[in-house]
């Protein structure tokens, strides 16, 4: 166990007076915000404590009182866009809404969702509520799964699948409505979805086609400001919520977030019903898998001394997708479920159960800077609207609590809304996609339009790729097209492209689909574990990087025919891997589908690691006399990660990295050694070579 106490300035894990367990939380006094109350009986039930059918819980929800005018109100706008709580029925209700009014059966109707999960979950729940099988009259399409059929009227979908539909049919002709739901989370791809959802509906009239109806919906959004962009239509205010949110935060700071929301569970966990569920917003697997490990030592005490027992489930964005549809699964009487979830969970999902939020008000967000041209993943603080997001996940059943392990004033001192991410991103996946759909970045109607530097990097970069015939261009090389084909970072992508010239397809296949997960290296907290874990994992080490390493642990696990067995022994992550194994399977097919024919290198590692040059160039480190590494792309002082295999090794001139972590300082993770002249002969257009020798000159003349 690790040596976290379950004690801090503020709490006391022995003293049993209850009174004193939330010393550390104070309600808001602003009632205000504090959901409003509206005193209904938990769900499901009616006043008398009688079972509600599934009609009879939905006419329950907010939503229903409003359901005529709201239906006028959407028959009369082209475009609408519609407010209400969390919870109030807006996903789960409008669509069946209209499905329901409308009295000529054509087109579909569409609702996007950030995240797969949530489309998947909630088109579920849709189609009991409408008594069919899931891809009968409601089905779902996420990225490689489409559960619809021709019968489909009601079709919940990540945006990112819309996204590739419109490549293909930019009118959206299918669709007769199209919801854009969550609205206020400003994904790339949401965004970049309301130009184009608007430039369709603008066609499609300037055809005479049928027209468009578009809406947009949250909880929390700038409404002001999304109205201007969608020429001025009306909002409308759907009034009340379910059940009461009794919101508390701490009465002092807190050090140490993970510590604050493990004390809080366990002074939760001591006085509910078992039958009270628990959800932990966190900000990543590392941190998760810690959280877990320590709360099943803990619990496993209690239960030797006889305490109510805990079951704990991990949910965030790599984990198996059966996996993450477990915690949806209602718990027992026998144990408490506690979720711990990254904001996969924070808006859109009613998980059964759950009546008690821990909101660290923590989150890990990828950051852009157009001066260093890096992308770095950053902890940081939620904005408002997340904690109000994530607040919204209790209450959806009975009345709840949410406990935020932040005071009131770092709640006053977050910004009202988050940044949207394609104002802190780097843009060139976007950038390439709109160009794949024939559209110039530069023209196009964004709600908020990214700085001309950020257009400029992401259109340098994509000429260096090889994806563009100019510089400033807006024409597709053969290279871009097929790039735009594959669902990835264009670097990784074009990796795959260049594999053929390098004669390793196969490798860069198993390479590139574990850098699209989470780790697959098992990290215990046992001092003990940890080092037979490191003992293991040295097994797998290449003495070239992190790259062929994780080449090696995937090529034994497929020799292990893929065993729980041999990923237990060897302290490696199966579910990652299986992970990697699914998404190397979904790349094979578009490979085979642009006729790249398979090819392995075999012993000869170079060619990987000049391959993985082709699309990391930009990542390329030089070791300094003090042992610290500057990027030679925007000159940021940096060091390997502690979890490389070549941390604190000799010899080391030139590194490749994937990625830029910011804590203390600025780490390089899953990192390769490179010989210098293979910049000249890899990619002697990217003027990196260049950099290199004038950057060498500067160092030399200080
Ligand atoms: N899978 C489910 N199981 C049980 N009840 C559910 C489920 N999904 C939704 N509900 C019920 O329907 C209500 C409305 O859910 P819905 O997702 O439509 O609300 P919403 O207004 O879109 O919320 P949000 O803004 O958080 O997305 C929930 O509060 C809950 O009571």
């Amino acid at each position: 166990m690790s040596t976290r106490k379950l004690t801090n300035g503020h709490s006391n894990s022995n003293n049993n007076n209850n009174n004193d367990q939330f010393k550390r939380f104070k309600s808001n006094n602003n009632s205000s915000n504090d959901f409003p109350k509206n005193n209904l009986p938990n769900s499901g039930q009616n006043a008398n404590g009688r079972s509600l059918s599934i009609d009879e819980q939905r006419h329950q929800l907010p939503v229903y009182k409003v359901r005529k005018q709201l239906l006028n109100k959407i028959a009369s706008s082209k475009t609408l866009i519609v407010i209400g709580e969390t919870g109030s029925g807006k996903t789960t209700q409008i669509p069946q809404m209209i499905h329901e009014s409308i009295k000529v059966n054509v087109g579909i109707i569409a609702v996007t969702q950030p995240r797969r999960v949530a489309a998947i979950t909630i088109a579920k729940r849709v189609a009991l509520e409408q008594k069919c099988c899931i891809g009968d009259t409601v089905g779902y399409t996420v990225r490689f799964e489409d559960v619809t059929s021709p019968k489909t009227k009601i079709k919940y979908m990540t945006d990112g699948s819309l996204l590739r539909e419109a490549l293909s049919d930019k009118f959206l002709r299918k669709y007769r409505v199209i919801i854009l739901d969550e609205a206020h989370e400003r994904t790339i791809n949401t965004d970049v979805l309301f130009g184009i959802v608007k430039e369709a509906q603008r066609l499609r009239m300037e055809k005479g086609l049928l027209p468009l109806k578009i809406i947009i919906m949250s909880a929390t959004m700038d409404v002001d400001h999304f109205s201007k962009y969608f020429n001025n239509c009306e909002p409308i205010y759907l009034a009340g919520r379910t059940y009461p949110v009794k919101v508390l935060h701490t009465a002092e700071t807190q050090s140490d977030y993970l510590n604050a929301c493990l004390v809080t569970l366990f002074q939760i966990h001591k006085t509910i019903p078992v039958n009270h569920d628990v959800l932990i917003f966190l900000t990543g697997q590392d941190e998760i898998e810690n959280l877990a490990s320590q709360i099943r030592c803990i619990v496993k005490v209690s239960n030797e001394l006889g305490g109510p027992m805990i079951r704990v489930f991990p949910l965030y964005a790599q984990l198996n997708q059966n996996k993450q549809l477990e915690v949806f699964q209602p718990s027992t009487n026998n144990y408490r479920k506690v979720i711990l979830s990254t904001n996969i969970a924070e808006t859109s999902l009613t998980i059964k159960g759950i009546k008690y939020v821990i909101d660290s008000g923590m989150v890990k967000r990828k950051m852009y800077d157009s001066v260093t041209g890096m992308d770095t993943l950053k902890v940081t603080r939620i904005s408002q609207d997340q904690a109000w997001q994530r607040t919204g996940r209790a209450g959806r059943e009975s009345e709840g609590f949410c406990y935020r392990t932040y005071t009131m004033n770092e709640y006053r001192m977050m910004p009202a809304v988050s940044v949207p991410e394609i104002l802190r991103s780097n843009i060139t996946a976007t950038v390439l996609q709109l160009l794949a759909l024939g559209i110039n970045c530069r023209k196009f109607d964004f709600l908020d339009k990214p700085s001309d530097k950020d257009i400029e990097n992401a259109q340098k970069q994509l000429y260096e790729l090889g994806a563009i015939t100019k510089p400033n261009g807006d024409e597709l090389t053969e290279v871009g097209w097929n790039m735009s084909k594959f669902p990835l970072d264009p670097r990784f992508s074009k990796m795959l492209l260049s594999s053929i010239e390098f004669g390793c397809l196969d490798e860069m296949l198993s390479i590139v689909s574990i850098l699209s997960g989470e780790t697959i290296f098992y990290q215990s907290d046992d001092p003990d574990k940890r080092v037979e874990a490191l003992k293991a994992h040295a097994k797998f080490e290449s003495i070239h990087g992190d790259h062929l390493t994780v080449l090696n642990v995937y090529n034994e696990f497929k020799h292990a025919e893929r065993h729980r067995t041999f990923c237990h022994e060897n302290y490696l992550h199966y579910r990652n891997l299986e992970y990697a194994r699914d998404v190397r399977r979904q790349l094979s097919v578009i490979c085979e589908r642009l006729q790249l024919k398979m090819s392995s290198c075999g012993n000869d590692y170079d060619q990987v690691r000049k391959c993985l040059l082709t699309g990391l160039y930009n990542n390329v480190a030089e070791m300094q006399q003090d042992h610290n590494f500057v990027s030679v792309t925007g000159r940021l002082k940096t060091k390997i990660h502690p979890s490389s295999v070549l941390n604190n090794k000799a010899n080391l001139k030139f590194v490749l990295f994937t990625e830029l972590v910011q804590t203390s300082m600025n780490f390089m993770r899953i990192v390769s050694s490179i010989e210098p002249e293979w910049i000249e002969e890899v990619v002697p257009n990217c003027g990196l070579s260049n950099r290199l020798s004038i950057f060498n000159q500067k160092v030399n003349e200080n």
